[in-house]
């Protein structure tokens, strides 16, 4: 009999549908960060489903990796950096890369309308009363998306860039022509494409190659128009060149929902910022996420029983 661990803010749900999908299996839930140290050399699982719920500030990593941890590690989410280093001959890790990227595009779309549609200037507008008359409304076909990382979440940012009728260019690992993407070009040639870039969307994963790959001299090669969205990991970005970038007015808005330090600190510059929208890490976060991502690890265990190989396996060095 397998022990698996359930480690989330949210167990019961989940370990009553594994009951009902796997009940062959040794079912241990913990719902803290504090705790699972103690729950693994105790349980000794053979396999944990663990998410990153309450941010990297004090995750577990050191236990879910250590000598009692499990062979398998199912992530909940898309992105592993909290993992960073795992050795894949000691531990599989796995994730749920996809079942977010329909929401996290809506929130891309959202956030770049807020600005295209000066939402923050009708706002004004209504809460004084004041019919000033026409604020300048920026359609978006004919303009360029720079989409950095066209993976699961990057593809459907594409889907729906298409049906707005912009033009997309994008970056990849392992550049290769996509469906709604008119160009793709390999991460490396990054720098020579953020001119043309009227949005740029981040949404590759972050490794040490990707940490601040947007940095000082990317903010210089923008347009002074340019929106930027960052769905991916705050390390992608380098803070304080975006912080700098807003106040010289370098580009012309930011929707970040991701951030370096997570929380964000009270006191940090990037919550007074103007032209900035600020979410806390919730662009993937809706009612049914956290299930469905749940039932990616279910169908994975039932193969992972069988003796079959498991799907959605990460590799460490690239970071999917
Ligand atoms: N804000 C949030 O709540 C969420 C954030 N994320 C973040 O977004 C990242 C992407 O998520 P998915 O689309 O699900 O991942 P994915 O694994 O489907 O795609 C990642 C893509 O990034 C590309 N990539 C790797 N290195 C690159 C580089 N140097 N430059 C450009 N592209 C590169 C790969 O080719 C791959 O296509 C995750 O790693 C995670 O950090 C994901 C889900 C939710
Ligand atoms: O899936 C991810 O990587 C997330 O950040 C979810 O919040």
């Amino acid at each position: 009999m397998n022990r698996i661990l359930i480690h989330n803010n949210k167990t019961e749900e989940m370990a009553k549908r594994l009951a009902d999908s796997v009940p062959d299996a040794d079912v241990a839930t913990c719902e803290s960060y504090e705790d699972l140290p103690t729950m693994i050399s105790a349980f000794k699982p053979d396999v944990a489903y663990s998410i990153c719920f309450r941010g990297r500030a004090g995750f577990p990593r050191d236990a879910l990796l250590g000598p009692d941890g499990p062979k398998w590690i199912a992530v909940g989410g898309s992105g592993v950096d909290h993992l960073a280093g795992w050795d894949p001959d000691a531990v599989t890790v796995t994730n749920s890369a996809g079942v977010a990227a329909p929401m996290m595009a809506e929130y891309v779309f959202g956030s770049i309308l807020h600005f295209t549609l000066d939402m923050p200037g009708l706002q004004t507008d209504q809460e004084e009363r004041e019919w000033r008359g026409a604020r300048l409304m920026t359609p978006l076909a004919g303009k360029t998306m720079l989409i950095v990382g066209l993976g699961h979440t990057g593809q459907a940012v594409a889907a729906r860039a298409k049906a707005f009728g912009l033009h997309v260019i994008g970056t990849r690992a392992r550049p290769e022509p996509m469906e709604n993407v008119d160009e793709v070009h390999a991460s490396q040639d990054l720098q020579s494409l953020f001119h043309r870039a009227d949005f740029i969307v981040l949404s590759a994963p972050l490794l040490p190659t990707t940490r601040h790959m947007i940095n000082a001299r990317s903010f210089a090669s923008m347009k002074p128009t340019a929106i930027l969205v960052n769905v991916s990991r705050g390390g992608v970005l380098d803070d304080a060149a975006l912080v700098n970038a807003m106040r010289a007015n370098i580009i012309a808005g930011a929707a970040l929902d991701v951030f370096e330090t997570e929380p964000l600190p009270f006191d940090n510059h990037i919550w007074g910022l103007e032209n900035v929208t600020v979410s806390p890490h919730c662009s993937a976060v809706y009612a049914e996420w956290a299930m469905q991502s749940f039932d990616v690890f279910v169908e994975n265990l039932k193969r992972w029983q069988a003796g079959a190989r498991l799907t959605n396996i990460v590799d460490p060095a690239r970071g999917y």
